[in-house]
């Protein structure tokens, strides 16, 4: 079904498919010790469709793991949630307890997978002791034959030798704990999995296996869909099928990955990924790109647009109101100026 132009305006649909994940108008914050509230994740509306990877693009600090953390429903001080919907096949999961959160919904339907998440392990523990742990409050009706059969299975069908499972986490090389630890956390098949710099500190040869096996959880319909954070623009590229760009809480962009790297339309994307005619090989030492100047406080009310302080295009017009979504084709962007002018400003600057 199509969209409708309304829809598209606030941001909440990107395109046709079947939507495995909704989230809308989702607000969190950190409470600091001088009980300030620090909205990072202040108002994202998004939907995630099955079989799609969504990459989340952004400078650090912009709030990219506030909102992966925030999608998990569950929240540690001095993390809290505000207010917003994120909606799992048709359940609001912030409207569950914490216990029917854990039961259902955790592992089950979502997954995440944090920065360093392969140095979590506790190293006391075989393999197999996570995978049978996870089973017994999953699926306590297997037995611990059952369990090793199928976590043999779902490892070789994933090319990760069997022999891990009886490996403690230190006999495993980075590359291969990091491997094992996704394999561990899509072991009940979520229909999200949510993946927070997955191969920063590996070596490129881990890094490849690891974007490989992320590939083939989806291909292989273990997991449904996916949301990929990293700041390698080039993988981010290569893995991602649409990018949301996160600018101060906010989602300011979201196209193909295509669109955002080689056509952005908002002035944030526009520097954030350097200049536009960038051949393809190039890219693949390109980083996302320092932008002179600071994100804004968060901890302040601000009014207007809020990358105006850094942008090169500012005027009195950035400064007042709230700046609404605006829509160019199936594209979304947070900004009043329209796709013409946006194109010849930047357009002149090559010139
Ligand atoms: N514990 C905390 N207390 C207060 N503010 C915090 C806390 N943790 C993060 N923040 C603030 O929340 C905002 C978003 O941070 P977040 O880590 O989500 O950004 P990010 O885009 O994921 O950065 P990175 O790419 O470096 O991981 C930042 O302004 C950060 O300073």
């Amino acid at each position: 079904m199509e969209p409708n132009t309304l829809e598209i305006a606030r941001g909440e649909v990107s395109a046709a498919g079947n939507t495995v994940l909704e989230v809308r108008d989702l607000k969190t914050y950190y409470r600091t010790r001088l009980k300030e509230k620090v909205f990072a994740v202040d108002g994202v509306s998004f939907t995630l469709e099955e079989g799609k990877t969504l990459g989340i693009a952004g400078e650090s600090g912009c709030g990219k793991s506030t909102l992966s953390i925030s999608l998990m429903g569950f929240y540690f001080p001095p993390l809290h949630y505000d207010s917003g919907s994120i909606i799992i096949g048709d359940t609001d999961i912030m409207k569950l307890s914490k216990e029917q959160l854990r039961k259902q919904i955790l592992g089950r339907k979502i997954a995440y997978i944090p920065q360093a998440a392969m140095n979590a392990l506790n190293p006391t523990m075989k393999i197999i002791h996570f995978i049978e742990d996870i089973m017994k409050e999953h699926r306590p009706e297997l037995d611990k034959r059952q369990v090793r059969e199928l976590a043999t299975e779902r490892f070789e069908t994933l090319n990760l030798s069997p022999k891990v499972l009886d490996s403690f986490p230190n006999e495993l090389s980075g590359g291969m704990k990091q491997r094992t630890v996704i394999a561990i956390s899509t072991i009940l098949n979520p229909t999200v999995l949510i993946a927070d710099e997955p191969t920063s500190a590996l070596d490129v040869t881990s890094q490849k296996a690891v974007i490989k096996l992320l590939k083939d959880l989806l291909a292989k319909q273990f997991i449904k869909s996916m949301i990929f954070i990293t700041h390698e623009l080039p993988l981010l590229y290569h893995v991602a099928d649409e990018i949301m760009v996160m600018y101060a809480g906010e989602i300011v962009e979201r196209g193909t990955s295509q669109q955002i790297v080689f056509d952005p339309l908002h002035p944030y994307t526009k520097r954030l990924m350097g200049s536009i005619i960038v051949p393809e090989h190039g890219m693949k030492a390109q980083k996302l790109a320092a932008i002179p100047g600071a994100p804004p406080n968060l901890k302040h009310k601000i009014v207007g647009c809020r990358f105006a302080d850094r942008c090169l295009y500012t005027t009195d017009a950035c400064r007042q109101g709230k700046i609404e979504n605006r829509t160019s084709g199936n594209r979304v962007y947070r900004c009043h100026v329209d796709p013409g002018t946006l194109k010849e400003w930047y357009a002149n600057e090559e010139a």
